[in-house]
């Protein structure tokens, strides 16, 4: 088997859709056989409208069955600003999934940051740690909370989460969740799991989509990876983690793409 990540590229957005759908679902029924739940953590950008493409048609089988009421949903970063603000990756995610499932599906558990302490970025990301301490059963007992799938963007600039190119947050081997206030991309001051704990998790799914990221997906995988975030998410997890795109995000890209099977 591959040591390396697998690139799997679609004609459409349509078809990349039902290729995640049935990842997810294929990482959802191994973390409910794990433990009884489906640990997930999610990006805002482009990734939710994707998500929901994918998973809010209705199951063609009993197999092909979201099981929303068994998710724990975490947010792989977030921005500081409260959750109905237009720059919310919390809100961005309830206005195109969370409000669109059909009540009869049943309802996950989500955790969206603290907004109470949103004027104290450090408060904000020792919060949302500690929610995940209580999720994961304990700082503790584990090192590293290991998530069952993290879902991921990856920027025009190779960033992921809120962890950017040749910021110093790439160095963070304490936190599980850290604070940044200079966000190059704005809004500047935001929260984000760190790459330790992105690396850790049982399967990490990139998903790439619009020639806009061509560019960054050639240095991410035929150049060296430059140090970029994703390009170090690829290193620390191999054949752990997969990249679902379209053919536009991938124009002039030399990396193998790998038919699509599970
Ligand atoms: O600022 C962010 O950007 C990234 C990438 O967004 P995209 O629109 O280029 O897909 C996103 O993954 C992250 O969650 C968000 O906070």
């Amino acid at each position: 088997m591959t040591k390396q990540p697998s690139l799997y590229a679609f004609p459409t957005v349509n078809d990349l859709a039902s290729a995640l759908r049935a990842y997810v679902i294929h990482c959802q029924e191994a973390g409910l056989a794990r433990h009884g739940v489906f640990k997930v953590a999610v990006s805002g950008g482009s990734l939710p409208k994707t998500l929901a493409q994918a998973l809010l048609p209705p199951p063609a089988s009993e197999a092909d069955t979201v099981k929303w009421d068994r998710w724990e949903i975490f947010f792989a970063d977030e921005r500081a600003v409260p959750l109905d603000h237009p720059d919310s990756n919390y809100g961005l995610l309830k206005a195109e999934l969370l409000d669109k499932l059909p009540a009869e599906a049943g309802q996950p558990t989500v955790h969206p940051i603290d907004v109470e302490v949103l004027d104290d970025t450090q408060e904000l990301a020792d919060r949302y740690e500690q929610a995940l301490v209580k999720s994961f059963a304990g700082r503790d007992s584990v090192r590293l909370p290991i998530f069952d799938l993290l879902l991921l963007g990856c920027g025009p600039d190779g960033h992921t989460c809120s962890l950017f190119p040749g910021h110093e947050l790439l160095r963070e081997t304490t936190a599980w969740v850290a604070p940044i206030e200079d966000s190059p991309k704005p809004p500047p001051r935001r929260v984000t799991l760190t790459l330790p704990v992105v690396n850790h998790a049982v399967r990490v799914a990139f998903v790439a989509t619009g020639g806009s990221k061509a560019e960054v997906m050639k240095r991410i995988f035929d150049a060296d990876g430059d140090g970029l975030p994703c390009a170090l998410v690829n290193e620390g997890t191999g054949e752990r983690c997969s990249w679902f795109v379209d053919n536009d995000a991938v124009v002039g890209v030399g990396y193998p793409r790998r038919p699509f099977n599970l």
